[in-house]
């Protein structure tokens, strides 16, 4: 990537406003009055399981959908009423779209032919472009005659040459191989951050989302239910869909209590003590349940005494799996317990080599939970 290419496609970062956005195909409410602000030259995720509205919402800030309701602003200014090659916005498909009879160098091109810039023009922003995505020496190669990582930076090419100041990435690393798409989301993520482009990916990969994003939208249902930095979500999530969305999570069945200014959380394993930020203010949200993290918690022999700041519950291993780094055991606890995997109610991970000599499968053990991990999250 040189700095001559850099200089030559780089544009002014700016803004993204979604405005109370409804959507409706039909009777499918598919859009629930999103709200989102998304800084200039942020790298932004919209996260969520199949169906939940993803990429209508990115089709919708592109301009190849309409809100029934609300509004998109770029840049400070109303894109709504706009079509799509007005807007400059890039966007890159999970397909790629690449025409098959014309060279990369072509295919590249295109867009700025359409536009009908100077030959000299077309020239230089292409040799920029494909510099900066590492395809200088391939131009006049066909797309049947690339690798799918070849061919994704084709497409990549061919969106940012025409300078569009926001980047609209739909799955666009989900055809790759896992090796090769942590290599060029590395490379996505440096080229939007030197071309200080306004970048929003699509994802239903919370790892993708994690590694390349400054912020991520959680959506279920076509409502955004949390926006925040990857650690924030992953440490404070606001409900139990997003806490199980980010990561994996024990959550534990049971029902607030309170004496005085004290509060605990009955389960059928036990009496757990409350700290203050675990509890939301007010009452305890409907369906409240007990949520903390596998490595949150650490075992100990039950005759040992738990240790400053953890609360204990008891159970018996059921399995251990080896994990690499972390060793993880899947622990049966009181009865109406519901866990993040089948047959076991509660996973602890342990860095490998700190767990205590002895724990195999049937052996009791005390579960000692970091107090101040600990969250109560409703639905
Ligand atoms: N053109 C369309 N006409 C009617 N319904 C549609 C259309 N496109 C999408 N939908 C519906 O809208 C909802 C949201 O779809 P969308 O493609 O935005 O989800 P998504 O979160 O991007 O999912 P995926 O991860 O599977 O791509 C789904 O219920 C889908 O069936």
């Amino acid at each position: 990537m040189t700095a001559l290419a850099v200089d030559t496609l780089a544009t002014p970062s700016v803004d993204i406003a979604i405005e109370h956005v409804d959507l409706w195909y039909g009777s499918n409410h598919v859009l629930r009055d999103v709200d989102l602000r998304i800084e200039p030259g942020e790298f932004f995720a919209f996260l969520g399981p199949s169906g939940c509205g993803k990429t209508t919402l990115l089709r919708l800030i592109a301009g190849f959908n309409q809100a029934d309701r609300g509004r998109v602003l770029i840049a400070g200014r109303d894109v709504s009423g706009l079509p799509p090659w007005k807007r400059d916005v890039g966007m890159v498909f999970q397909s790629y779209a690449l025409w098959p009879h014309m060279t990369v160098e072509q295919n590249v091109a295109f867009g700025l032919e359409e536009r009908r810039l100077p030959r000299q023009e077309i020239r230089k922003r292409v040799a920029a472009a494909l510099d900066l995505v590492g395809l200088g020496g391939l131009e006049k190669r066909r797309p049947a005659q690339l690798s799918g990582g070849q061919q994704q930076r084709v497409a990549l090419a061919r969106t940012i040459v025409v300078e569009p100041k926001v980047l609209l990435l739909d799955e666009p690393l989900s055809n790759l191989d896992a090796k090769l798409r942590g290599e060029v989301r590395r490379e996505l993520r440096e080229l939007q951050q030197r071309l200080g482009l306004t970048a929003i990916f699509v994802t239903h990969d919370q790892e993708e989302a994690n590694t390349i994003c400054d912020r991520i939208a959680v959506m279920k249902d076509g409502a955004v239910q949390q926006v925040g930095a990857p650690t924030a979500l992953y440490d404070a999530p606001r409900n139990l869909f997003v806490a199980g969305f980010l990561g994996t999570t024990n959550i534990l069945d049971g029902r607030v209590v309170r004496d005085g200014a004290a509060a605990a959380f009955e389960t059928a394993a036990g009496t757990i003590p409350l700290p203050a930020g675990a509890l939301p203010s007010g009452e305890p949200p409907p369906g409240a349940k007990l949520v903390f993290r596998p490595h949150h918690a650490i075992l100990s022999r039950p005759d040992a005494p738990p240790a400053e700041g953890r609360a204990r519950i008891s159970g018996t291993i059921r399995f251990k799996e080896f994990l690499g780094a972390t060793e993880r055991y899947g622990i049966a606890v009181g009865a109406s317990m519901t866990g993040a995997i089948e047959g076991a109610a509660i996973l602890v991970d342990l860095t490998h080599g700190t767990a205590p000599a002895g724990l195999a499968p049937g052996t009791a053990v005390a579960i000692d939970i970091a107090t101040d991990r600990l969250h109560v999250l409703g639905e």
